[in-house]
């Protein structure tokens, strides 16, 4: 079998990239065996505090968030972090070449639940600074704390996952994901739908009708309320996410946030061969003006995510 070093050691020849993925990757393990003892240790439920975009954090968001920056501290190779849960960017080694931008725990209202959670992340050059478009990043990945412990990850080339052993290494369980182009699963919080645009209501309503309308193929829908799931369960056997504008979250230009969720997230998709966009322009190609700023997420299978594209180009 083949481990993370050794993985990444096929994938780049830069020791310190290679070395912020490790520090990451530590950084999951170590969460993962909190999240197993959390109601053990009384560590679930709220923290009593709101984090910058004024969400309630639970105290495993907290904890989650201490972890990570506990674990890149300790590496010299990373400049700042940029985290969901810190309202301004953290600095760290002033001669780190690399900046990491988190969500240290995705999904975190299925914690009291005990469904699947994630942390994400996304590498860029420190010489790009904070602001950079997805489409450059060195890497980017997620930990999903499902009945396994996975490690998704990709530099530029394909997109692997890792699943942790009970030794704590992470060991190559699928070495390269592909997301088929078709897919009958869909993926949105329809009670959402109220509020949603005409591009949204035509590609559901299309897809909903399955084999007796346009699509002509039956659909299943599918929502765990954690991105990290959803996007895992598209990695492995194709579908389509989408969290996209709509009337309430227009002001705030979207719901999930672009530097640690839909970069990181568009990143993995496309080294499956999956595709993304905002619904009016690729994902990785948005500029940021906010390190916390929110963007539309339309992501997966290319034929679905081409067909809201369609829906967007009508509307
Ligand atoms: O509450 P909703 O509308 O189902 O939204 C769920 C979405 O929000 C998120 O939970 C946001 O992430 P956080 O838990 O990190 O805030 C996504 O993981 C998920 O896809
Ligand atoms: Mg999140
Ligand atoms: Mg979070």
């Amino acid at each position: 079998m083949t481990d993370l070093a050794q993985w990444l050691d096929t994938q780049t020849t830069d020791r310190e990239l290679g070395s912020t993925i490790k520090s990451m990757a530590a950084a999951g393990a170590e969460i993962a065996s909190v999240l197993r003892q959390a109601p053990i240790a009384g560590q679930t439920g709220l923290a009593g505090s709101d984090n910058v975009q004024g969400e309630a954090q639970k105290a495993l968001d907290v904890i989650s968030n201490d972890i990570v920056l506990n674990h890149l501290r300790a590496n010299p190779a990373i400049s700042i972090l940029v985290s969901e849960e810190l309202d301004e960017a953290v600095e760290m080694s002033s001669q780190g070449r690399f900046i990491i931008a988190t969500d240290p725990l995705d999904g975190s209202s299925n914690l009291d639940v005990n469904v699947t959670v994630g942390t994400i992340f996304s590498v860029l050059a420190s010489a790009g600074g904070l602001l950079q478009k997805g489409e450059a990043q060195l890497a980017a990945g997620y930990v999903a704390y499902g009945p396994a412990t996975s490690l998704v990850i990709r530099i530029a080339g394909d997109t692997s996952v890792f699943t942790l052993d009970a030794n704590g290494q992470w060991q190559q369980t699928v070495s390269a994901a592909i997301i088929p182009a078709a897919s009958g699963e869909f993926a949105i919080n329809t009670a959402r739908e109220r509020f949603w645009d005409a591009a949204t209501i035509g590609y559901v309503r299309e897809s909903v009708a399955g084999e007796t309308g346009p699509a002509g193929k039956r659909y299943n829908m599918r929502w765990v309320g954690s991105m990290v799931a959803d996007v895992h369960r598209i990695l492995m056997r194709g579908g389509i996410f989408l969290y996209p504008l709509d009337s309430e979250t227009a002001s705030k230009g979207g719901r999930l946030r672009l530097l640690y969720e839909a970069n990181p997230m568009a990143w993995l998709v496309a080294g499956a061969g999956g595709a993304s966009t905002t619904g009016r322009q690729g994902i990785l190609d948005v500029q940021p003006t906010g390190i916390h700023q929110r963007v539309p997420v339309i992501l997966g299978s290319a034929e679905e995510v081409g067909r809201v594209e369609a829906w967007y180009a009508r509307a």
